[in-house]
C-alpha cells in the first residue's frame, strides 16, 4: 500500500527536447519518509515539482502520479490548486521564496487557511499561535506582522512547518529545506521535521545533500544521478551496504568532508594530537 505512486515519470525541456528525467518510478508509503539524495543537477527538484505540477511551463512531463488513488496528472489546474497545501504541501529551500515579499507573513497564512478550511481570523490566529509556539517561535503575533525579509531563514522554515502543523497535509515535500541555514538552525529545523512527522503522522519526501540529515529522518532513500534512480533501499542499511558505486562515492565523500571539517575546526582528536 502506498500513499503516492510515481510511475514512469519522464521530464523533458519542451524547448530543446532535452530529456532531464528519463523514466522514474517509486512510491511513498503512508507515514514514512523517503529521502532523495544525489549530486546537484541530478533531477531531485524537477521530480518534486513534477509531483506538485509546479515545474515551469517549458518543462514537460509524462507518466502517472497517483496520490491516494487519484491520478494527479489527469487533474485540471483548478483541482490541483485545491490539493496543494492541504493534501500536498511543499517546503522550499529558501523560505523567502515561499512568501509574498510585499505582504506580512500573516496575510499568506490567513489566505492559505481560509482557502482550505474557511476559518475566521481569530480561529486562524489561535491555531497558528499554538503551532508556532510548538516549533519554538516566540511571539507568534509579532512574527505574523512581519515581512518575510524581516525574519531569518531558520524562522521562515519554522513558520512553514507551523503552517503544515495546522494544515495537516497528507504528504509534505521538502526540497532541501535546511541547506540555506547555518548549522545551529539546520539542527533545530531538522528536529522540528522529526516532531512534525510524529505530530501529524504525515508522509514525507525529503530532498537533502546532507546524509546525516537523511540518516536522522528517512525510512527509505532514493539515490539519483543524471536524472536516473541508481539505487534505492532502506535508509538504515543503504549507506552501510550500498551496492552502487555512486552511492558509495556519496557516502565516502561526505565522510571525508566531515573529517576535514573536524580537522579544520580542531576536534578533540586533532587537538590532543596537535598538543603532543
Ligand atoms: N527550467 C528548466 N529548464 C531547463 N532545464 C532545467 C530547468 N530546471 C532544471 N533543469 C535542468 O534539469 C536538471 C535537473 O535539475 P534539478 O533542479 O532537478 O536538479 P537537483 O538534483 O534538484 O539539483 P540541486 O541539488 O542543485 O538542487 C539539471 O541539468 C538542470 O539544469
Amino acid at each position: 500500500m502506498s500513499i503516492l505512486q510515481v510511475s514512469n515519470l519522464r521530464i523533458w525541456d519542451g524547448i530543446t527536447g532535452k530529456v532531464l528525467v528519463p523514466n522514474s518510478s517509486f512510491e511513498l508509503k503512508p507515514e514514512s519518509c523517503l529521502a532523495i539524495v544525489g549530486e546537484s543537477g541530478s533531477g531531485k527538484s524537477l521530480t518534486c515539482r513534477a509531483i506538485m505540477k509546479l515545474n515551469k511551463k517549458t518543462i514537460r512531463q509524462s507518466g502517472d502520479i497517483s496520490c491516494n488513488g487519484v491520478r494527479l496528472n489527469q487533474l485540471a489546474e483548478k483541482e490541483m490548486r485545491r490539493r496543494r497545501g492541504k493534501q500536498l504541501y511543499m517546503i522550499l529551500q529558501n523560505g523567502m521564496r515561499a512568501f509574498d515579499p510585499t505582504s506580512v507573513i500573516g496575510v499568506h497564512i490567513r489566505d492559505t487557511l481560509m482557502h482550505h478550511y474557511g476559518w475566521n481570523r481569530s480561529e486562524i490566529v489561535e491555531k497558528m499561535k499554538q503551532a508556532m509556539l510548538s516549533v519554538r517561535l516566540q511571539d507568534p503575533v509579532e512574527i505574523m506582522n512581519k515581512y518575510p525579509h524581516q525574519l531569518s531563514g531558520g524562522m521562515l522554515q519554522r513558520v512553514m512547518i507551523s503552517l503544515a502543523i495546522v494544515l495537516e497535509p497528507d504528504i509534505i515535500i521538502a526540497d532541501e529545506p535546511t541547506s540555506a541555514l547555518d548549522s545551529v538552525s539546520k539542527y533545530e529545523v531538522m528536529e522540528q521535521f522529526v516532531r512534525l512527522r510524529e505530530k501529524i503522522g504525515c508522509s514525507m519526501i525529503f530532498v537533502s545533500h546532507d546524509l546525516s540529515v537523511v540518516r536522522r529522518l528517512a525510512d527509505e532513500v532514493l539515490v539519483m544521478r543524471n536524472g536516473n534512480i541508481v539505487e534505492r533501499g532502506d535508509a538504515s542499511i543503504l549507506f552501510s551496504e550500498a551496492k552502487h558505486e555512486y552511492t558509495r562515492f556519496l557516502v565516502s565523500s561526505q565522510t571525508e568532508l566531515n573529517d576535514h571539517f573536524r580537522r579544520v575546526m580542531g576536534g578533540p582528536d586533532y587537538v590532543s594530537r596537535g598538543s603532543r
